[in-house]
């Protein structure tokens, strides 16, 4: 079954010559959102679409450019789509996406007043792994970001990692390797500085060789092209190209 990968955006959270870093999964006949970040539309337009060709969005944590543009993907269904779109969502964030994000723009007394009047909400568990589509299964890993606030990463149908913002585990990274046979890998890359909530392209550099093959950049600042070929065997997602997995 072919699986194809679009990034409506590689950037972080403050680049200016890319979108944020959110994804197109699909399958034959199943289109899935990883996150929604505050250019996510003029991403999707820029790609000729709009969040009607979406099925589902999964939320791997709460900063806006993962969750931005979730209102407008909110108020846009509800009004232009004659079916409810899904919400994968990590159980520990449901009550602070809708209190501590969305609640402000979308409640509206005896309309709206949950994530279910407007998601059809599925609740996602770490280590369990969910049959979203035919052609696409997901299971969300807890990663390090920022303390006291979740962000989970994704196994994609057992042979892909797609990280979301995390500091290094290289621990992780062997193990899902060496013991689950991840065989690409998608990861977060601040390519200068410290990695404080974020993994360094110096710390990526440091894994082996065998890991380093599978990885592709994403999530990085308008610094990029000063380090285009100084990435070793780690190419760079290019945003809004197709990439058959
Ligand atoms: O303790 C903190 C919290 C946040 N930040 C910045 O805010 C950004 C939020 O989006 P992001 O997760 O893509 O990247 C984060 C960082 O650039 C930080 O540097 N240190
Ligand atoms: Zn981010
Ligand atoms: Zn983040």
């Amino acid at each position: 079954m072919s699986l194809r990968l679009q990034m409506l955006g590689t950037g972080n959270s403050f680049a200016k010559n890319y979108f944020n870093n959110n994804a197109l999964l699909q399958d034959e006949a199943f289109t899935l959102l990883i996150d929604c970040g505050i250019t996510a539309s003029l991403a999707l337009h820029e790609m000729g679409k709009t969040f009607r060709d979406i099925d589902a969005v999964l939320i791997t944590h709460i900063h806006a450019d993962h969750v931005g543009g979730l209102e407008e993907f909110a108020l846009f269904t509800q009004y232009n789509c004659e079916t409810k779109r899904v919400l994968y969502l990590p159980e520990t964030l449901a009550v602070p996406l809708w209190n501590q994000t969305l609640m402000g723009g979308l409640y509206q007394e005896g309309v709206v007043g949950s994530l279910e009047d407007i998601f059809e909400v599925r609740l996602l568990t770490p280590g369990v792994p969910v049959q979203v589509s035919p052609g696409i299964r997901v299971e969300l890993i807890k990663t390090p970001h920022i303390p006291g606030k979740d962000s989970y990463s994704i196994v994609l149908n057992e042979d892909t990692f797609y990280s979301a913002d995390m500091t290094f585990r290289p621990d992780l990274l062997l193990k899902l390797v060496q013991e689950r046979g991840v065989r690409r890998i998608f990861h977060d890359c601040q390519l200068t500085g410290q990695g404080v909530v974020h993994t360094t392209l110096k710390e990526l550099l440091s894994l082996p060789e065998e890991v380093r093959r599978m990885i592709k950049l994403m999530h990085y600042g308008d610094d990029k092209p000063d380090f285009e070929g100084k990435t070793g065997e780690m190419e760079f997602l290019q945003q809004q190209l197709t990439y058959e997995l």
